[in-house]
Order: structure tokens, then C-alpha cells, then sequence
């Protein structure tokens, strides 16, 4: 079977997208992990399809790189609805996006007639241990202390549809994320596994983050994660309520509004292809 695919990258967040509307695409952990491989793969962070809703104007599903699937994908939405509109599943500049973790609003943004980006509603930040989910003797996890390998790290827990924390840093330089951030990934504090921010705070309006992906990694960018390490840094005083967050891939514009997270930054479209499985 030959199946056509995109590669595209939200800031270095990279993922394949498939539309499978009109093509039958596997979803197991098998596929996922071998497309997914960056040797003997196309490579990427994972994978993400195309579906039709019958609630909205499409369905995302996203897995990542070991196959295991996730509840909402900040920079790869921005990429699936680009995607739609350049493959002409719909013209339209604002979309409805079924998600795991319910409705994204996406609006695409435009530069000389191309699509370059869009602009996000990430919905409300959760603060309840228990619907992040984390197990914690709190109600909520906002500047939390906990020992790791006899460092002491202070913790907020944040679900914007999928788990994170966001942890503090004076440096981000000098983290060994390979050693520390399957040390939280595999924490028994989050019976789901978490995605783990590191944030060195500039100034007020702006933060420097890297990430440890559940089930990816670190990567170069995770838009879920600007949006929590946004908010870990509005709610414990750090920033204002704009900021622009600097990832390894570049920045998003993340504003909280209102009770709700907005998300602005690129989606890039990188090679299409066909692979025979
Ligand atoms: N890179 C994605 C997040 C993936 C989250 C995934 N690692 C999980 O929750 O399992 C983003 O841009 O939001």
C-alpha cells in the first residue's frame, strides 16, 4: 500500500500528517515507531492524522514517537490545519478541531496569499491535581517542593488537555535533560506520565523553556508546554499575562486571556512524500 504523507514543523516540533480521510492509515505502534525512526524512517517527533468529525470540521489524532497517543498537540495543530487548507480540504481561515481533550479553535494566518501560522484558542489551564492527572495530597501543584536524586526541585502541575510540569531554572544550559526528564516522565506523581518544562524566566515578558516530551523526548519545540510554562510563570508571579516564550526552535506568542490560553507562532511545511508498507 502506498500512502502519501506531509512533513511539516511547528518550530522544530516535527511530525508526519497523513490525511486519513481519504487514505487508510495505520495507528498502531509499530508504524508509528518505524516512520517515526530518523534512520531507517521518514523522522520525526511522531505522527499526526487527518480525520473527518462528526461534531466538527476535522478530528486530530497525534501519537508520539514510541507510538503512544496524546491528547492535544499545540504546535502540531497549527501544522494539521495548514495542512488542510493547503491540500483544499476546506477553505476556510478559521477552524473547528476535534481534539482528545474537546475543541481547539484554530485561526490560520496568512503572509502575501501563504499560510504561514495560526493563532490558537488552547482552551482553559487546569490547576486539579485530579483531572491533570496528578497524585499529589493537594488540591492543586503550584510551586510544589520535590526531592529528585537529592536536588530539590518546586514544581507546577498544569494540564492544557495533555499533563505537565513546569519546573524553574536559573540556567537551562547546563540541564542533562537525558538524565532528569525521564526521572519526572516515570515519576509515580503522574499515573499518566507528564511532559517536563524547564523555565529560565528573562524578564516579564519573556521566558526561555526546554522540554522532556513524554513519549518523545526532549524536542525542539512543544506549543502545549509554552502555553503551561506561560501560565506556571503568570500564576506564581514571574511574568505578566503576555509573553513571548523562546524554545530551541524558535518563539511562540503565548497570552492568557479571559480564563483562556492563546497560542500564536509558524507552521512550516518541510516535504511530502509516498511510502510503500
Ligand atoms: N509537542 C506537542 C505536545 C505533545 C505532547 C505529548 N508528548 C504528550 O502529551 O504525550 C505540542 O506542541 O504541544
Amino acid at each position: 500500500m502506498r500512502l502519501h504523507f506531509t512533513k511539516m514543523e511547528g518550530l522544530g516540533n516535527d511530525y508526519i500528517y497523513f490525511d486519513g480521510i481519504n487514505q487508510k492509515i495505520p495507528m498502531d505502534k509499530e508504524f508509528i515507531t518505524k516512520i517515526s525512526d530518523r534512520h531507517f524512517g521518514i523522522g520525526s517527533d511522531g505522527m499526526i492524522v487527518i480525520l473527518a468529525s462528526d461534531k466538527y470540521d476535522f478530528k486530530m489524532r497525534m501519537f508520539n514517537l514510541d507510538g503512544s497517543e496524546a491528547m492535544m498537540c499545540g504546535n502540531g495543530i497549527r501544522c494539521f490545519a495548514k495542512f488542510i487548507y493547503d491540500h483544499k480540504l476546506s477553505d476556510k481561515h478559521v477552524l473547528k478541531i476535534e481534539t482528545k481533550s474537546g475543541l481547539r479553535i484554530v485561526e490560520l494566518l496568512f503572509e502575501d496569499g501563504r499560510c504561514i501560522g495560526a493563532k490558537v484558542n488552547m482552551g482553559k489551564p487546569i490547576l486539579r491535581c485530579k483531572e491533570i492527572p496528578c497524585i499529589y495530597d493537594k488540591e492543586k501543584m503550584i510551586n510544589e517542593a520535590m526531592i529528585v536524586d537529592d536536588h530539590e526541585y518546586h514544581l507546577t502541575t498544569i494540564s492544557m488537555g495533555n499533563p505537565h510540569t513546569v519546573i524553574f531554572v536559573d540556567d537551562l544550559e547546563i540541564l542533562d535533560l537525558a538524565v532528569l526528564g525521564p526521572k519526572f516522565e516515570h515519576h509515580e506523581l503522574f499515573p499518566e506520565s507528564v511532559n517536563t518544562e524547564f523555565v529560565q524566566v528573562v524578564n516579564e515578558q519573556y521566558i526561555k523553556m526546554r522540554v522532556w516530551e513524554r513519549g518523545s523526548g526532549e524536542t525542539m519545540a512543544c506549543g502545549t508546554g509554552a502555553c503551561a510554562s506561560m501560565y506556571a510563570s503568570y500564576l506564581n508571579g514571574y511574568t505578566k499575562d503576555k509573553v513571548i516564550v523562546q524554545l530551541l526552535g524558535g518563539c511562540l506568542e503565548i497570552e492568557y486571556l479571559d480564563g483562556i490560553i492563546m497560542m500564536s507562532g509558524p507552521a512550516v511545511n518541510v516535504f511530502e512524500g509516498i511510502i510503500e508498507i
